[in-house]
């Protein structure tokens, strides 16, 4: 059954996600968030993390536990909410963008008649010819294609594995400030897993961080954004605080570099941190959580 979009917009909740892979290793353990409609997250953690794992989750990509999921109130996998898409690695590998088929053709194979005007504003913000033919192109070009097939049809929940790494500079701001444009004017929820930071100051509403399959915590960005900038005024001189203070980054991505930084401490070498078959070998110690008590579920 696919379930209409809940009045005031789609929320995106977890309750105790655990989730352990084919091969019985923990994919992501105990995740618990709980983030609003019209709510804009980024998940950032280190390769490795689980942001993937967790994307696919929420889409109803993999099982999870029955209860440990709902967007826009209901379970992924057994309902299904009107108009949720996951953008990930598999939708980019799609063969058919590589092969001699013109844009107009692969917009209409995706409802692109349907929605004229979603169209032609997807087109012009990321700067598309309609006349390219796919073979021929390059891949920015390509994955502009792709990304503007992805999102033709009006979604509610956007789940978005990082496939903007081929964009240029400005593409890419055009792009995130179409996602900013679909959250605020039609009430859209966007979480977005991504290493890229660039133009990204301003634009999440929530920051989850995650760290070896766990979440070591979560929230609003303007919070967590103050409590870390406090935090680092008040600690003592760490190693990697000159290269933090030359970066010339956003107040964003210093704290960004800070939690890698940080979590690269906690976990140790990759070598040393090797997963068995009972799971994920977890060093435990150093920085504590910090996280937001999410709301019970509704019904
Ligand atoms: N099918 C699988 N079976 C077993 N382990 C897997 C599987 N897929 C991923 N993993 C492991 O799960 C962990 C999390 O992977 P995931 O792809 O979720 O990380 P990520 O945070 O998205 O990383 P990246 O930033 O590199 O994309 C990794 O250690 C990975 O090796």
């Amino acid at each position: 059954m696919v379930v209409p979009v809940p009045p005031g917009g789609p929320s995106v909740q977890t309750f105790g996600l655990t989730y352990q892979f084919p091969d019985r290793s923990t994919g992501v353990s105990d995740i618990t968030l709980d983030l609003p409609p019209r709510s804009r997250t980024l998940l950032i953690g280190a390769n490795g993390a689980g942001k993937t794992t967790l994307l696919r989750l929420l889409a109803g990509k993999r099982l999870a536990p029955a209860g440990a999921i709902r967007v826009g109130g209901v379970d992924p996998f057994k309902d299904g909410l009107e108009g949720v898409t996951y953008l990930g690695l598999e939708w980019v590998l799609n063969a058919i963008v590589r092969t001699d088929i013109g844009v107009d053709e692969l917009l209409r194979s995706v409802g692109g008649d349907y929605y004229p005007a979603r169209r032609d504003e997807l087109v012009a913000v990321l700067d598309i010819d309609t006349a390219w033919r796919m073979h021929a192109v390059s891949d920015g070009e390509r994955r502009r294609v792709q990304l503007a097939m992805g999102l033709i049809r009006p979604w509610t929940v956007l789940l978005l594995d990082e496939i903007t790494v081929d964009l240029d500079v400005w593409s890419r701001s055009q792009f995130l400030a179409f996602l900013y444009r679909e959250t605020e004017l039609r009430g859209c929820t966007v979480v977005y897993a991504t290493h890229i930071l660039d133009n990204l100051a301003g634009w999440p509403t929530h920051l989850v961080h995650m760290h070896m399959g766990t979440v070591r915590g979560w929230g609003p960005a303007d919070e967590l954004l103050r409590a870390a900038e406090e935090e680092a005024a008040a600690a003592p001189p760490q190693p990697g605080d000159d290269v933090l203070l030359a970066s010339g980054n956003s107040r964003l991505g210093q704290l960004v570099l800070r939690w890698l930084r940080d979590d690269l401490k906690v976990r140790g070498p990759r070598s040393q941190n090797r997963r068995g078959p009972e799971g994920r070998s977890y060093t435990t110690g150093g920085i504590g959580g910090y996280g937001f008590e999410p709301k019970a579920p509704s019904s």
